[in-house]
């Protein structure tokens, strides 16, 4: 699914109103009764509700919405911020239909026209949406301040009031703190970026058919994947294959006190359909693997307690594999590095690079520029920064990603809520599974052993990074159902992987 900017998201209305063709009246009664069923069918029959309403399109959706609560018999509040003399036409006109139904609209001018806010209540917010042009002041402002405070449940009406849909906002910028964000149709880019969490809470996509043709014409480097569209991403199996068919992968993981890392890894990568997985880990994680992960075949480093790449036993060079996972639980020890150093130009084929392999890349920037091209690197925000610098807003540090995935010809999975795949050619797309709950030691391995999966059975590097992301999120939902977010470790992910 596509994340539209503002600009277009106008133009996509413009489109839907000509096109379908649609009288933009129409078009808002639309965008207000699928708020109000997303509402009817989440607070059936609730305590009051208080609506605060702006004087655009924002503010006219919500005196839409209002006289549909009303003729549904909800219990109402109306206000309209009145903050300056200029109201939209479909404002007025709704404004206008709204009266012949109630006297009932209060009109907040000044600080003492704000109303107390009880905490059984719930406020829906239609005071700006993505006309926002500068940042909420005077009583716009003070209004929003009293929604923050009150501990009533706050839904935005497309989004939160105050919050820029594409731009950063300045940090002492007064924004609405929803519970929730009824949009319409598409994410904004806002939602997935980390730093605006309480400005968006739970967000949620309404339908109102906007032009399909619109939407699949118009440029973004900006994607969410849905479930319908990581399941188009997923091979079947051949009724006569065989485990040659799907790929042998090397794992180069572990280190003394980190062999936990090598087995997560490995049993992940076993649970995401490799033919055959071989994991060397150093000598003393020997026994440790062939107990905890009998499917897959070790060999032992030649160094008791890192990884040298030097092996004890006759095998393969690790170009001969399929591809090469490495990098959880290696540390950053000097013979590590060396490995690093001697393996990377013998690799033709994508690897997945994750933790102290991206560490030791981002101290030896030279090992970079010898990374096999559409390689996948799994960093998580503090690896990114490593390898990258520190930046002033999300904004800055998704350009960052960006160009940093198209500069080195790799997939850079920043790794987080809404984790962000970007690609060599600029695109990223913001995966929609995961929760809190992966928030715990070793999930990272999880993924690690995930990616290396379904590159060794023949995805492309984008289609492994996407599918492979979504797929470990949504294991992590079916752990969190099972054992709760709190109670879950990264073994349960693995254990919730599904390919189905
Ligand atoms: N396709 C869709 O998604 C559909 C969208 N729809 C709805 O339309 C909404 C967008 O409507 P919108 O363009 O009228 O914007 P909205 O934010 O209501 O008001 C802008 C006005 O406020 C003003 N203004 C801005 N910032 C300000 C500030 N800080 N302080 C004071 N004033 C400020 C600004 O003034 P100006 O910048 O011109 O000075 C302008 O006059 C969208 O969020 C959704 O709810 C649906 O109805 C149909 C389908
Ligand atoms: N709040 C969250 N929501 C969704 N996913 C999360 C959240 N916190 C962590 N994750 C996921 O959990 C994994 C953590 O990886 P990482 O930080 O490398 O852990 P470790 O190094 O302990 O294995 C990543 O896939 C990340 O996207
Ligand atoms: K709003």
């Amino acid at each position: 699914m596509k994340i539209l900017n503002v600009d277009q998201i106008r133009a996509l209305d413009q489109a839907t109103i000509q096109h379908e063709p649609i009288a933009p009246l129409n078009l808002m009664e639309r965008a207000a009764q699928g708020f109000v069923e997303w509402f009817a069918a989440r607070y059936p029959n609730t305590s009051p509700i208080k609506i605060f309403c702006g004087l655009g399109n924002n503010g006219g959706d919500g005196m839409a919405i209002a006289r549909l609560l009303l003729e549904r018999h909800y219990t109402l509040d109306i206000y309209v911020v009145r903050y300056a003399p200029r109201e939209s036409d479909d404002f007025m006109h709704n404004h206008r239909r709204l009266k012949l139904i109630t006297e009932q609209v209060s009109y907040i001018e000044l600080s003492t026209d704000i109303p107390a806010i009880r905490h059984n209540e719930i406020v829906i917010d239609a005071i700006l949406g993505s006309g926002l042009s500068r940042p909420a002041e005077g009583i716009i402002r003070s209004t929003i301040e009293a929604i923050n405070r009150a501990p009533a449940t706050v839904i935005s009406v497309d989004i939160a009031s105050g919050l820029f849909a594409d731009k950063p906002n300045r940090p002492d910028d007064v924004i609405i703190e929803p519970d929730h964000t009824v949009t319409f149709q598409l994410p904004k880019l806002a939602f997935v970026l980390p730093r605006n969490g309480r400005y968006v809470g739970e967000w949620h996509l309404v339908n109102i058919q906007l032009n399909k043709r619109y939407i699949d014409l118009a440029p973004t480097p900006y994607y969410y994947t849905t479930p319908h569209e990581a399941r188009l991403l997923l091979h079947k199996r051949d009724r006569f294959s065989h485990k040659g068919t799907y790929g042998h992968a090397l794992l180069l993981v572990g280190s003394y006190g980190k062999i936990g890392a090598a087995v997560l890894a490995s049993r992940a990568c076993l649970r995401s359909g490799v033919g055959l997985l071989t994991v060397q880990v150093p000598r003393c994680g020997y026994s440790v693997l062939q107990t905890a992960v009998p499917e897959a075949m070790c060999r032992p480093d030649g160094h008791q307690y890192v990884l040298t790449g030097q092996s004890e036993v006759e095998s393969p060079a690790p170009a001969e594999y399929s591809t090469v996972g490495i990098g959880p639980g290696i540390g950053k020890a000097p013979e590590t590095l060396a490995m690093l150093r001697e393996l990377l130009p013998t690799l033709k084929k994508p690897i997945v690079l994750d933790a102290d392999a991206l560490n030791l890349l981002a101290e030896h920037r030279e090992l970079l520029d010898i990374l096999p091209h559409n390689s996948i690197l799994t960093p998580h925000p503090k690896e990114f920064e490593r390898l990258t610098q520190p930046w002033a807003d999300d904004y800055e540090k998704l350009n960052s990603l960006q160009a940093f995935a198209k500069r080195y010809r790799v997939v850079v999975i920043l790794k987080g809520a809404f984790t962000a795949v970007a690609t060599p050619d600029g695109e990223v797309h913001f995966n929609s599974t995961g929760n809190p709950g992966l928030s715990t030691g070793g999930t990272g391995d999880v993924l690690t052993g995930v990616l290396t999966a379904l590159l060794a059975q023949g995805y492309d590097s984008v289609e492994a990074a996407v599918l492979g992301v979504f797929a470990h999120g949504l294991a992590g939902d079916r752990a969190a159902d099972q054992r709760g977010p709190i109670g879950m470790v990264a073994s349960d992910v693995i254990d919730a992987l599904r390919w189905d």
